[in-house]
């Protein structure tokens, strides 16, 4: 697109909070001449701040905002995902023309997606639902984003979105992820993982303070380390921050008066129930969902703990922080697992032909979940496309194997301390679970029989059998 073309105003976004006002100063900076609208008052405030230094406009009345706009418009929504979306649309859809473009940003339902992109395709308007990953920063200087809709209409907005993402060896961190509702199914599974990742840090945390009585300084030490080596990650980054902040108020470490109850908007939640409906095991995420929902419950929590009384320190060896990189290596790389695991499944169930190389290489830089380990994920699905599962990768499972002595340690010590931690012991059971060649579900499958008739195969002919379990008076 030649400068010319990027000065018409022919992109738009909805919604100026965190997101939308960042990403719009981003487009911008870019050359893009871009136009804004939110209902409320910060619309006006955005451009007082910012519009004589850019290439903006602002609208607080939408008819006006479509009209500034030349076709085919790209209309951005960052605006909170549910009804609001929906009621944007139906306010936008009959000032649009056919050809236009609806991008949807925010982190909608996947099947919410679906709805509306048949909707707005019965009216000729191409609607993307596009995953956005990066928080704040990430929208401002380069996020990581996954577009999924009509592949045609993707090529207008092809350039645009490359030149806002994040860039990794120079390559964009944004790509035509599939048809229909496809990004923002990649969205929700990057925040399963998310998930997954930072309880698995909450957990590191865990046996670092009670299991081992480091201060928040060692912690940051140990969390620094693992930072400048193959753990290298945004999360891990932000959270060896973390212990350097001091609290205003008491003069301590602010980690230290934060409630332990941790909020959430859903995305993990969401991850869990599709992999639920599409029987697609993903332990981590839905434990790492679960243990969100155990620390609401706090005044049970209190009650308990005075009952049951504390965890012991952890007896442990000397190199056992090693050991604790092995399992937070081990875990990760689970989550990771189960999340890629995912999207091959749903990939095939939705027909969204995803390209898993593709995936693995955008979220490398931009996203909440980038990590040096994506790089090894990239590489595993560039040899073999159709990998199923990243541990059927050769490379995956000599790591995978060097990791194990470690995590077998780290989890039974801190199990054995009455230390709690969820997630790593998921990553375990999984494991061992997923590489077991003859699992006991023959006995599940004869109690299913025994009391319902719902018939069970042999392993040693063909077809559907039901059997007489009741002969022990017989
Ligand atoms: N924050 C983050 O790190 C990330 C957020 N997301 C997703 O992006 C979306 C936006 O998030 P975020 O920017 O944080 O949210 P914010 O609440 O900061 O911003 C949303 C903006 O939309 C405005 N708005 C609400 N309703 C309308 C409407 N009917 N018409 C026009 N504008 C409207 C809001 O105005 P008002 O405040 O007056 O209601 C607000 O300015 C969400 O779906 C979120 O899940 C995705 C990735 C990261
Ligand atoms: O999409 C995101 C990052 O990728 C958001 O920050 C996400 O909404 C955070 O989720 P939750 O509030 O449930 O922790």
């Amino acid at each position: 697109m030649n400068n010319d073309k990027k000065a018409q105003f022919a992109f738009g976004m909805v919604g100026l909070g965190t997101m939308g006002r960042n990403l719009l100063l981003n487009m911008a900076d870019n050359g893009f001449a871009v136009t804004g609208y939110d209902k409320s008052e910060k619309m006006l405030q955005f451009f007082e701040e910012e519009g004589k230094a850019h290439n903006l406009k602002g609208f607080s009345d939408i008819e006006d905002f479509v009209q500034s706009l030349q076709t085919p418009r790209t209309i951005i929504l960052l605006v909170p995902a549910g009804p609001i979306v929906d009621s944007v649309i139906s306010e936008l859809q009959p000032l649009l023309t056919k050809g236009d473009i609806i991008i949807d940003s925010g982190n909608s339902h996947f099947t919410d997606t679906s709805r509306r992109y048949l909707e707005l395709k019965d009216k000729g308007i191409h609607f993307f639902g596009m995953g956005i990953s990066g928080g704040e920063e990430g929208a401002r200087f380069g996020p990581s984003m996954m577009p999924g809709g009509d592949k045609q209409a993707y090529a207008h907005v092809k350039e645009m979105l490359e030149a806002v993402s994040a860039k990794v060896n120079g390559d964009p961190c944004v790509t035509y992820i599939g048809a229909g509702a496809s990004g923002h199914f990649v969205k929700m599974t990057h925040n399963g993982i998310e998930y997954a990742i930072m309880q698995l840090l909450a957990e590191a945390y865990e046996i670092l303070k009670n299991g081992l009585g480091y201060d928040n300084n060692q912690i940051q030490q140990v969390f620094e380390k693992w930072n400048n080596g193959r753990l290298k990650s945004f999360l891990m980054e932000i959270t060896k921050d973390v212990f350097l902040v001091k609290d205003d108020k008491t003069g301590g470490f602010l980690v230290d008066v934060i409630k332990d109850e941790a909020k959430s908007k859903g995305t993990g939640k969401w991850t869990s129930q599709v992999a639920m409906d599409i029987e697609m095991p993903i332990p981590i995420i839905d434990t790492a969902v679960s243990t969100r929902n155990l620390s609401k419950l706090k005044k049970l929590r209190v009650e308990l703990d005075e009952a049951f009384g504390d965890a012991e320190k952890m007896k442990v060896s000397a190199n056992f922080i090693d050991d604790l990189e092995e399992a937070f290596y081990f875990a990760m790389a689970n989550a990771y697992a189960q999340g890629m695991h995912l999207l091959w499944k749903a990939s095939i169930d939705y027909e969204y032909g995803l390209n898993m190389a593709e995936i693995a290489k955008i979220w490398r830089g931009g996203c909440i979940i980038r990590a040096e380990f994506l790089e090894d994920i990239y590489q595993a699905y560039q040899k073999k496309p159709d990998l199923e599962h990243l541990f059927a990768d050769s490379g995956i499972q000599q790591k995978i194997k060097q990791s194990l002595k470690g995590t077998r340690n780290v989890v039974s010590s801190a199990i054995n301390a009455g230390l709690a931690i969820p997630c790593f012991a998921a990553a375990l059971t999984y494991f061992d679970t997923l590489k077991t060649g003859r699992m006991p579900s023959n006995l599940t499958q004869a109690q299913r029989d025994f009391f319902g008739a719902h018939t069970f195969e042999r392993i040693d002919c063909e077809g559907i059998f039901h059997a007489n379990w009741n002969q022990k008076n017989s």
